[in-house]
């Protein structure tokens, strides 16, 4: 449904978004996250052609976004931002409704739209529809800003950063309308954000973006289970306060689980195999050996070694528990 072709983005020479090759699906949850300047708003508004491309294509159904006429092309795509560009001195009504007035709906179809679109953010229509943006709260006038985008019915949803500024209790509940939403109109969302947890929580797919190139593209599991390099590892490391990485037979060595006395095994495993088929193989047979490098020395797990190493989880369980409830 979108798709990057080689595109580059260059600001006096310099590139910030380079030889970006991305294909956003239809219907799908896309989030663009990675660190501050890696390209991510830059991406997001080539898509609505906010900001031009240097180099590629971009294309939307097929056909490239050179050839949309630019107001076709923004009336269907819907825009939400951090800072939301609601008009204060308008009312709730008035702001959904800026879009369906240009294409001339009719005042019935746009007053059924607002009651449709408040009742799904749990926002009374009776009560919100003529009020002031001035008068409601910061997570009302988000859920306002959300509304809005989607009232034209658009078939992709830009939304930079939306959350970012909410308080988490109001962030989380908006998260979870989000992705209600998406569900029901079926719509493609590109969403952008810095914050790990917001983009395993929300993405079908999430790309990791530094320094205007792409690092790894994949759905929140691929990316936990396999990050593809340092970066990602590192990005999850600091973004997600639980995160150790997948646990592997190398894990498992660094912590002292193994032996170098030469021991009967019966099956061999790999340093980047994981934990889980280690305790396979070792439900198997009582020993493996470990496929080190040729001139390093032979490594051995047994059984006993998996069993110290729960325990010691276990152990180390129970004293965090304690510690928090001291
Ligand atoms: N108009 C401009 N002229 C020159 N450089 C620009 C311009 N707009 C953006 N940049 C640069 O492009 C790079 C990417 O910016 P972009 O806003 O896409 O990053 P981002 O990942 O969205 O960052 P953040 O998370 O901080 O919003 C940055 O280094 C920025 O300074």
């Amino acid at each position: 449904m979108i798709r990057f072709d080689n595109v580059t983005k260059r600001y006096d020479g310099t590139a910030v978004v380079s030889d970006f090759d991305l294909e956003i699906n239809e219907g799908e949850f896309f989030v663009l996250i990675g660190p501050s300047g890696s390209g991510k708003t830059t991406t997001l508004k080539m898509i609505n052609k906010l900001i031009l491309l240097s180099e590629g294509y971009l294309y939307i159904d097929g056909e490239k976004i050179s050839e949309y006429d630019i107001q076709e092309l923004r009336w269907n795509i819907g825009y939400v931002l951090q800072q939301i560009a609601l008009f204060p001195n308008m009312t709730v009504e008035e702001n959904i409704t800026i879009v369906p007035e240009m294409l001339k709906w009719s005042k019935e179809d746009m007053r059924n739209r607002v009651t449709e679109l408040l009742e799904s953010v749990n926002l009374d229509p009776d009560k919100y529809r003529g009020r002031q943006i001035s008068e409601l709260s910061g997570g009302e006038q988000q859920r306002v800003g959300v509304v809005r985008a989607l009232a034209a019915n658009p078939d992709i949803i830009l939304m930079d950063e939306p959350f970012g500024a909410l308080d988490p209790i109001t962030r989380n509940s908006l998260q979870q309308d989000v992705l209600k939403l998406q569900r029901k109109f079926k719509k493609t969302v590109v969403f952008v954000t810095h914050d790990m947890q917001e983009a395993i929580q929300l993405g079908d797919r999430i790309c990791v973006m530094n320094k205007g190139k792409i690092e790894q593209v994949g759905t929140a599991d691929e990316i936990l289970k396999h990050p593809a390099n340092d970066f990602v590892k590192d990005f999850l490391r600091t973004g997600l306060p639980y995160y150790e990485g997948e646990k592997t037979v190398q894990t498992f060595i660094d912590k002292g689980f193994c032996t170098n006395k030469e021991t009967p095994f019966e099956e061999t495993v790999k340093l980047d195999t994981s934990l889980d088929d280690l305790t396979l193989a070792l439900a198997r047979s009582g020993a493996v050996k470990v496929e080190t490098a040729a001139d390093s020395e032979s490594l051995y797990i047994k059984r006993e070694h998996l069993i110290h190493y729960y325990a010691d989880d276990i152990l180390a369980e129970e004293k965090s528990k304690k510690e928090v409830n001291a």
